[in-house]
């Protein structure tokens, strides 16, 4: 039994899981298997793929890129042992890994043979790049842009048309026009991603210099009650020193209805969540910042305002 792999990349916040959640839920009648890997202590983005199939596995506290290399290839091992095995392997990366180092491991001839490598997407969410014009020179993300082979520019119902063509200019210099696309709320045709012939072989990326990641991660939960009105202040606060916030909470306002928060950059939202935090809590939240601007303490200093006296 063959299993072809697909590896979904992308800075923090790009979309990777809304796309795996519209893949999941529209597979055009392929199984498909998918291996989420959350930097963070809590694996939200496993939670919410959850709630769409049952064949999901979460890596988190690390990134599959580094730490969990190991528990990744165990992972696919274990995954096409399966039976009956599925059709496909989606594994979404976690936004601060490189794809490099990922594609290094999956070229291993033993798993090559049974779960090969077919398709390397980068998502690059368009409006974060017009507005951050200096992410074209970060390492992380050029290295997330070499590794594709194509490119999905994401949230395009968010960007003004004129901003995304000179985005996709920007993203042209690192690949063909032909191999970028742009898409919204992760809708993309299950063909464009599994479809082998529409790639040239893969050769081998270059070994990335084994740095520590430049970042920082905290989690906080409450068992306390908890104000939205507080939550809204102090989030107002703490955004502009992360770079990626999401989380699930209950709030005094909304007793039965928890609350899916999620920011990546300057962009805030607050929707119903389709799952819960953990037993007994009110909230689980991840941070996520650069090493260096993040102090743990303070921010969870700033987010006990938000429980009520
Ligand atoms: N309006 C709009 N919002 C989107 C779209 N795609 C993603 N989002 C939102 O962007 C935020 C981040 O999306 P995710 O899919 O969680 O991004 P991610 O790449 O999985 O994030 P990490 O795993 O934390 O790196 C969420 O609030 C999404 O709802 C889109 O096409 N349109």
């Amino acid at each position: 039994m063959i299993v072809p792999v697909l590896l979904v990349a992308g800075a923090l916040g790009a979309g990777k899981t809304t796309l795996l959640n519209h893949l999941l839920a529209n597979p055009d009648g392929r199984r498909i298997a998918a291996i989420v890997n959350d930097f963070g202590a809590v694996d939200i983005d496993a939670q919410l793929l959850g709630t769409v199939t049952e064949e999901v596995i979460s890596l988190k506290n690390g990134c599959i890129c580094c730490s969990l290399q190991g528990d990744l290839l165990r992972t696919l091992s274990s995954v096409i042992k399966r039976d009956p095995a599925p059709d496909a392997i989606a594994i979404e990366t976690s936004g601060i890994s490189d794809p490099a180092e990922i594609i290094r491991n999956l070229m291993d001839p033993v798993i090559f043979k049974v779960a090969p490598l077919e398709t390397v997407v980068t998502l690059v969410d368009p409006q974060r790049l017009h507005d951050e014009p200096a992410l074209e020179q970060d390492g992380l993300w050029r290295s997330q842009l070499r590794a594709a082979d194509f490119v999905l520019l994401t949230k395009a119902d968010l960007i003004a048309r004129d901003a995304l063509d000179e985005v996709r200019a920007v993203v042209g210099r690192y690949k063909p026009q032909s191999a970028i696309f742009d898409i919204a709320h992760g809708d993309v045709a299950p063909d464009l991603l599994f479809s082998r012939d529409l790639r040239a072989p893969r050769t081998l990326p270059p070994r990335a210099p084994s740095s520590p990641l430049p970042f920082a991660t905290v989690t906080w939960t409450s068992q306390a009650a908890l104000s939205l009105a507080r939550f809204q202040q102090v989030i107002g606060r703490i955004a502009p020193r992360t770079l990626r916030i999401k989380g699930v909470l209950l709030f005094t306002e909304h007793p039965t209805q928890p609350i899916l928060f999620q920011s990546v950059a300057t962009r805030g939202t607050l929707a119903p969540s389709p799952v819960s935090p953990a037993d007994g809590l009110t909230a689980q939240l991840v941070l996520i910042g650069r090493e260096g601007e993040f102090d743990a303490d303070e921010l969870g200093a700033l987010l006990r305002g938000v429980e009520e006296p």
